[in-house]
């Protein structure tokens, strides 16, 4: 078939580029060879066959049964591909945050049914496995003979994990446990493939030996045949229904009646339980949460894929779209002319970069905890939880209304099904209460800096993302310059300064006679408020620095593009804090102003690489299946041929007018 013509618009925006597209590229998958596996993997499975989504129905006219089968048939042949993939290449990188493998979403459009399996039931069989178990069961997990998932939330709890209540008792007379659902409440609830796609799945119980309850510990059980793929006796499965989005992930209830497994069933890695039931204890509790950590850790840079994904919808979009006649006689310019719609979509792009380079970072932080943490050394454990709690929430949830403002940028064609902003937003909004609920884990942070301020009052702290906390007893106030490194001392300052007041608010509760947990429940909107503040304050200085540094490894015309973006993304959010910034700083209205004036400064400099700053993102037409952003532009077209492939549109009169509006329409005229 002939190429089709890639439209004016984007033509004319490409030439306009002043960088080396393929140099951010590069840079964006971490090295020329990344960038060269990556499209040999995606070439891989768009030309694999039984995969392709060109001619298909689209999705969203299946029924729900019909899309979750359809969901499986790909994601099985998916996983063919790449087990065909792995037998000549490494694929260790599949767990890690620059993974080649979200070539995926070119395959199930919405949430695989295996995701669960890849994304935790594999990583908790690796790192909460002692290494007998990890040498029986992965091999199993990785060949997809034990399709599992991660089975804590119940009915009752999500949250409180303590407060699970499916009971896994140890019988010494048989060497099993029985795991049992002892009220409706305890009946898990959400797991994604737990329905009717695993076999197995790692269980959060609480264990029970010699008649004390020790706390909740993972086990694996197997849950179905794996022969007739039929429920085990003992145990009740099925799915929960239909959601805002996730359809294809196939969340699933279970619930267990005196079900019995092995003893060594239990995941032991950390804590043991002996053939006579002696309970060994773990060297630390939490590292029972360890894959929370994991994939919280993992979402940050997952979200600035989500972001680029959006990001290049809407931009490419906007230079396609023309609207109204701000001048007579002159033709409709391109929306992403009008400088409101910069302003909509700049920030998005550069959230993306922030995200990346910060989630990497934190990765790398994440990767030397573990590797302390395997030695026996917890110490940096706390400040890890701490820090990826904040960042796991605070960006979930300025990437869900990045997202949204992406989709906004498209007016009512972002609306349409066809755009796939609305399947991104359900699974960008998603975030924000998986994985821990974002309140809930802006506690967790508060829990570590209302500590690190009381340490901080004897002028040290030991950990040194709170290290700012000391500079601020020196000077609250941070004598303003429109410069970064001031801007982000401003940030700090603001985070001290709200770690206090909220610090000093739970004392007065305290001091007034209340009880520790009741003074903290009417501080906590305070604490929440601090917690974000010392998430911006990460947010910015790492973002800045990284960028800064990656800006010394490339070319000079690359190199101000990164610096553009960073800044925009710092001054953007330090007008949106003007009001903390007045407070903790000696930042003037005329300095605001200034600032007001760069940003749009910035957004005139970054306009002419709108186009080519997406590009860079790189993602296929076949994975970003979007009728608004391919790569040749050909929006209208696509929307119509979308349109056309409606089953309402394959008959000129639906049935329902003879049975319905004809009488109705006759009953008009009696
Ligand atoms: C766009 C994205 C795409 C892809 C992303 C990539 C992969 C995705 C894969 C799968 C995701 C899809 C589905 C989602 C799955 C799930 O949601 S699984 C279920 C997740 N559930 C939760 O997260 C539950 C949240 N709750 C908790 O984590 C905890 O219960 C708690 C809220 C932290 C409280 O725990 P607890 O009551 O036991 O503890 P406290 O008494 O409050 O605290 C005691 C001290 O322990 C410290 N602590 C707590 N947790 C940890 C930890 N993980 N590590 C280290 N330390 C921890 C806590 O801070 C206390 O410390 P102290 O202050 O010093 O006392
Ligand atoms: C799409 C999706 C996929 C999921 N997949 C899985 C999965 O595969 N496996 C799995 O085990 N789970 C899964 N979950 C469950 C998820 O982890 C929980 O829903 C999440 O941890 C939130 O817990 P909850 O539902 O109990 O919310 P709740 O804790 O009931 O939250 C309700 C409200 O109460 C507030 N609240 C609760 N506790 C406190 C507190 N201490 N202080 C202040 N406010 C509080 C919250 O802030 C929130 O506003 C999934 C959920 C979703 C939405």
């Amino acid at each position: 078939m002939a190429e089709k013509k890639v439209c004016e618009d984007l033509v004319k925006e490409r030439k306009k580029c002043t960088f080396n597209v393929e140099e951010l590229t590069r840079l964006i998958d971490g090295g020329e060879d990344k960038t060269m596996e990556r499209r040999e993997v995606e070439d891989m499975v768009i030309n694999a066959g039984g995969l392709s989504t060109k001619d298909e129905v689209p999705e969203e006219y299946l029924s729900h049964k019909e899309r979750y089968e359809n969901a499986i048939r790909k994601a099985s042949r998916l996983f063919e591909v790449f087990r065909e993939y792995a037998k000549t290449h490494d694929t260790t990188d599949a767990f890690s945050p620059t993974n080649k493998y979200r070539v995926s979403f070119g395959v199930v459009k919405d949430i695989s049914p295996f995701m669960l399996h890849m994304g935790m039931f594999v990583p908790t069989l690796m790192n909460q496995s002692d290494p007998d178990q990890v040498a029986e069961w992965l091999p199993k997990a990785l060949s997809m003979q034990y399709i599992g998932t991660y089975a804590q939330t119940e009915l009752g709890h999500g949250t409180f994990l303590r407060g699970l209540e499916t009971t896994a008792t140890y019988d010494p007379s048989t060497e099993e446990f029985v795991l049992n659902s002892p009220t409706l409440t305890s009946y898990k609830w959400w797991p994604g493939g737990l329905a009717h796609t695993a076999n197995h799945c790692v269980v959060v119980a609480q264990l029970y030996t010699k008649g004390v309850c020790h706390g909740v510990h993972p086990f694996l059980v197997q849950i179905r045949d794996l022969e007739t793929h039929m429920p085990l006796e003992g145990i009740k499965v099925g799915e929960i229904g239909p959601k805002l989005g996730f359809q294809t992930a196939n969340n699933g209830f279970l619930g267990f009646n005196h079900y019995r497994i092995p003893r060594r069933s239990m995941l032991m890695k950390n804590a043991q339980v002996l053939k006579d039931g002696t309970y060994i204890k773990s060297k630390n509790d939490k590292l029972t949460y360890g894959t929370m950590v994991f994939v919280r850790v993992l979402i940050v840079t997952d979200l600035a894929y989500e972001l680029s994904r959006a990001g290049t919808i809407a931009v490419r979009y906007s230079a396609v779209r023309h609207q109204s006649q701000p001048k007579p006689n002159e033709p409709e310019p391109q929306i992403l002319d009008y400088v409101t719609q910069q302003h909509k979509l700049f920030i998005g792009v550069a959230t993306s970069h922030a995200f990346r380079v910060t989630g990497n970072w934190l990765w790398n932080s994440y990767s030397k905890v573990i590797k302390d943490v395997s030695k026996g050394n917890m110490d940096q454990l706390p400040e890890l939880h701490a820090l990826a709690c904040c960042l796991k929430a605070v960006c979930s949830r300025d990437a869900a209304a990045r997202v949204e403002e992406f989709r906004l940028a498209c007016g009512g064609h972002g609306y349409m099904a066809s755009s796939n902003l609305p399947i991104i937003n359900g699974i960008v909004t998603a975030t924000i209460t998986y994985e821990g609920e974002f309140t809930v884990l802006m506690l967790q942070t508060a829990r570590f800096l209302v500590k690190a301020w009381k340490e901080a009052t004897t002028g040290k702290v030991k950990t040194p993302t709170v290290s700012y906390l000391v500079e601020f007893f020196k000077n609250d106030r941070v004598i303003w310059e429109n410069t970064p490194s001031t801007m982000i001392k401003g940030f700090q300052a603001i985070a001290a300064g709200k770690i206090r007041t909220a610090y000093e608010t739970l004392e007065k509760h305290v001091k007034s006679g209340m009880d520790y947990e009741d003074a903290w429940n009417s501080a906590s909107v305070q604490l929440v408020n601090a917690s974000e503040a010392h998430c911006r304050a990460i947010l910015t200085e790492i973002s800045w620095k990284e960028m800064v540094r990656l800006s010394t490894t490339v070319s000079p015309s690359l190199a101000q593009v990164l610096l553009q973006l960073a800044e925009l993304y710092l001054i953007y959010w330090t007008l949106e804090k003007r009001g903390d910034h007045l407070m903790y700083s000696t930042i003037t209205r005329d300095d605001i102003q200034k600032l007001q004036t760069r940003y749009e400064e910035l957004l005139a400099l970054i306009r002419p690489n709108a186009i080519g700053l997406v590009d860079a993102f790189d993602v296929r037409d076949e994975i970003l299946n979007s009728t608004l952003g391919a790569y040749d532009g050909r929006v209208y077209e696509r929307l119509m041929e979308e349109a056309l492939k409606s089953p309402l549109n394959a008959e000129p009169v639906n049935q329902s007018f003879h049975k319905y509006l004809k009488p109705l329409m006759l009953k008009a005229k009696l």
